[in-house]
């Protein structure tokens, strides 16, 4: 695992908690002041999508401890690489059927990798040869919640429940499920692709509330 993969200070007194897809800077440092360990922009197919440009300029604003990650569903990994380079970020994130061989592929990059996918792929966290797992919901970045408690004490590893979270759910997914982490995307938003600040503060004091 790559030094930027360890949880830092926060996830000791809680879970580890990702923000994804995130395309304004309000919102990326409403993430970093509230404490996320890590924060996603989207680099594939969606209306969270920003260009590799895009992701570097936000990214640069990032400060080290928090972990930056690219994300991708279906690209090759030329495309990948190459995309990930230019965003300057220190985190791959393949979404999906990516082969094995892909996160073989992207390896020498000296990146953590991050393997995402839901229930029915292979949940433990390394199979793939990545160095964090989320386990999603069928359709990712959809905010259908499915059923968390149905995965309980089956990932293993530092994995991290996804699909359907929000700040009004979250405490109650993690008692379910119990994962090492959460991933958010739709429930910090007001509408697809669009953040707020509120709502993410919000979602990882939720995340981190004792239980
Ligand atoms: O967010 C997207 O639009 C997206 C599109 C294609 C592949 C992955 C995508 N998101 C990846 C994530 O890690 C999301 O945070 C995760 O799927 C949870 O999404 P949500 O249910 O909206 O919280």
């Amino acid at each position: 695992m790559t030094e930027a993969a360890r949880p830092s200070a926060a996830t000791v007194r809680g879970v580890y908690v990702k923000i994804c897809g995130l395309r304004e800077p309000e919102h990326v440092a409403a993430a970093v002041e509230a404490g996320a360990d890590a924060i996603g922009f989207v680099l594939t197919r969606s209306p969270r999508r920003v260009t590799p440009a895009r992701a570097r300029e936000l990214a640069a604003a990032v400060p080290p401890h928090v972990l930056t990650v690219a994300v991708f569903a279906g690209e090759s990994t030329e495309e990948v690489r190459a995309a990930t380079l230019e965003a300057g970020v220190r985190a791959v994130q393949l979404h999906g059927a990516h082969p094995h061989e892909d996160f073989t592929a992207l390896k020498d990059l000296g990146l953590t990798l991050v393997r995402a996918g839901a229930a029915g792929a292979d949940l433990r966290c390394g199979a793939f040869d990545e160095d964090l797992l989320i386990v999603d919901a069928p359709r990712p970045g959809s905010g259908e919640p499915w059923d968390w408690a149905a995965v309980r004490g089956r990932p293993a590893g530092r994995w991290m429940l996804a699909g359907g979270l929000d700040p009004s759910n979250v405490a109650g997914a993690i008692a379910a499920a119990q994962p090492w982490g959460v991933d958010v995307s739709s429930g910090v938003e007001v509408a697809p692709g669009v953040k707020d600040a509120g709502l993410i503060r919000d979602f990882v004091t939720a995340a981190r509330t004792d239980r």
